[in-house]
């Protein structure tokens, strides 16, 4: 996004915002007295609002910068990065589309963009390699097949290409039951823009409705007789009746079944990315390491126990021992 060098994060920084994103996906989440009585939000009584703007504040300062410390070369003609940056600035002080539609880029949403990228992107898609690894490790026969696959497709090769990814149906399998079990946005947040009915029940203008991902991606009809609460990739490749039905259900948004990156107008912006990155960064790690259990802790040192946030992650951070294969 900011591009490397003078502009990169250094190792402080980025375990700083990590643990920034960390507190705030779960602050973000936790009930508030003023959602429910909104004439008591001035008063803020549970402190939800001063800690989210603390930590806002630490977010603003470390997009700012890299902002700030662009603008004078920019000014002076000196080279373009071309990188995200270096695209929104572009459209900044303006119309962007020149059509009177408003879309103006200012600081504020600049920062908004940039945010949103930074909290959203990166918590939501490591916490899936996480837990994908976590169910592989709890899953030796899936964690080998995996491995079994990458090895066919890849050979002694080391790089994991995108091109790559369409052989690695097994992989996909194991991709999609991650973000059906776990999937690490679960609570989709919407505001009714009008007065509907859905199904006899009537929602106001102005609601916000909250779609529980999490127990659509466990309890749908389709998983209902096939032990939703395992993790099963093979339901994925055809092991039902309807074996081609089964390879079709996909998370783009289409099937209902299977939402973790939400569906229609406000499905997740980043989702060709988060798909992309989660086959590589997986296939890259599996591929390339043994994976075991820390040793030297109780049972097999894992446990699935989530803490809920706007981000589902585990709450207790994975910890496994990887040895060099490739
Ligand atoms: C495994 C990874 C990810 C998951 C499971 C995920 C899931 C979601 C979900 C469920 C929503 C809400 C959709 C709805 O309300 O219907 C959402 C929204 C969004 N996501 Fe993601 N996301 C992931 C990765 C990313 C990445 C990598 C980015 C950006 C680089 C991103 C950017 C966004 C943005 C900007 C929105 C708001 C879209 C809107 O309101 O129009 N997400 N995501």
């Amino acid at each position: 996004m900011f591009s490397e060098g003078e502009d990169g994060l250094d190792a402080a920084t980025a375990r700083e915002l990590r643990d920034v994103v960390r507190e705030a996906v779960v602050v973000a989440a936790v009930p508030n007295l003023s959602d429910y009585f909104p004439a008591l939000a001035a008063a803020d009584l549970l402190g939800v609002r001063r800690r989210i703007e603390k930590l806002v504040g630490w977010m603003y300062g470390l997009i700012d910068r890299p902002i700030e410390r662009r603008r004078h070369p920019r000014a002076a003609g000196e080279l373009r990065k071309g990188d995200l940056l270096d695209v929104a600035l572009d459209m900044e002080g303006g119309d962007v589309d020149g059509d009177d539609e408003g879309w103006v880029m200012n600081q504020e949403t600049l920062r908004g963009m940039f945010m949103d990228l930074l909290v959203t992107g990166s918590g939501s898609t490591t916490s899936t390699v996480e837990w994908a690894m976590a169910e592989l490790l709890l899953n030796p026969r899936c964690m080998h097949k995996v491995r079994e696959e990458l090895r066919g497709v890849l050979g002694t090769r080391t790089h994991v290409a995108e091109s790559n990814i369409d052989r690695l149906t097994y992989l996909q399998a194991v991709v999609k039951e991650t973000l059906r079990l776990h999937p690490t946005v679960p609570i989709g947040l919407n505001k009714a823009e009008a007065t509907v009915e859905i199904q006899g029940y009537r929602i106001p203008k102005g609601t916000t409705v909250y779609v529980n991902i999490w127990d659509i991606c466990r309890r749908a009809k389709t998983w209902a007789d096939d032990d939703p609460e395992k993790f099963m990739p093979e339901r994925f490749v055809g092991c039902g009746d309807d074996k081609e039905e089964d390879r079709m259900i996909g998370f783009l948004g289409t099937n209902f079944e299977l939402i973790p990156f939400g569906a229609g107008r406000r499905i997740c912006l980043g989702m060709p990315l988060a798909e992309r990155m989660l086959h590589l960064m997986l296939a890259s790690l599996l591929h390339r390491f043994d994976w075991a259990p820390l040793p030297g802790q109780d049972g097999n040192g894992i446990n699935m126990e989530e803490q809920f946030g706007l981000v589902l992650s585990m709450a207790t951070p994975l910890r496994a021992v990887a040895k060099q294969v490739l």
